[in-house]
């Protein structure tokens, strides 16, 4: 499957519901501090929205659930590396996506053989607290060129604007939070996305 090249990140299914009619292929379910009942409801309405539409569902984090729930898809940090039991996810069939941010990391990952490689933030992320600083565009290219036929995600402080910079420096796909979510008009944003992207 070659993946899309856009690939938005939000937090409810509520979102995932209105983004996938409007053209999203690729979307991530990323929820945090919330109960395992709530989670499963809203991981199996975005999972049936996605179906629907023909649309892959990731999840973040969750990769319990995401076994139970029949997921396809799942993404991982470093930190949930550590706990992720990485036989049991693959003996469910989940594809696996997982974050870098530098060297170590990348080795760690390009070891389990993913299906995708994040690299972030590449630009200053508004949407939470990280201890990296922004990679720059020159890093996504020297990270396409080792991750070599895995496809690239680039992600953090992406907009439909710095999309071209960023396809250009050699990411396959760019994942987006705020430039669409804190946005005045989303379904616009989004289908500006998929217009940047296409
Ligand atoms: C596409 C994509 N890239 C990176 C991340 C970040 O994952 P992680 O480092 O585990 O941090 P959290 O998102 O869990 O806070 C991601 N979710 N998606
Ligand atoms: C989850 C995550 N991982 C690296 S940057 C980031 C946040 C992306 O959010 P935004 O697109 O709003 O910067
Ligand atoms: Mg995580």
């Amino acid at each position: 499957m070659t993946l899309p090249r856009f690939y938005p990140v939000f937090d409810s299914a509520d979102w995932v519901v209105r983004a996938v009619p409007l053209g999203v292929r690729l979307v991530q379910l990323r929820i945090k501090e919330r109960q395992d009942d709530d989670l499963r409801a809203e991981i199996q309405t975005a999972l049936a929205c996605c179906r629907q539409h023909g649309a892959a569902l990731v999840i973040n984090d969750h990769w319990q659930l995401a076994i139970e729930l029949g997921a396809d898809w799942l993404h991982l940090g470093q930190e949930d590396l550590d706990t992720a039991d990485i036989a049991a996810i693959r003996r469910a069939g989940l594809k696996l996506g997982v974050s870098t941010h530098d060297h170590t990391e990348l080795d760690r990952a390009l070891a389990l053989a993913p299906e995708y490689i994040a690299l972030g933030p590449v630009y200053p992320t508004i949407l939470k607290k990280m201890k990296w600083t922004e990679q720059g565009l020159d890093r996504l290219t020297e990270w396409k060129g080792l991750v070599g036929d895995i496809p690239l995600c680039a992600i953090g402080g992406m907009s439909v604007e710095r999309a071209a910079g960023a396809y250009a420096a050699g990411a396959d796909m760019v994942a987006a939070v705020t430039d669409i979510t804190l946005n005045a008009d989303p379904d616009t944003r989004i289908c500006a996305w998929l217009k940047a992207a296409a």
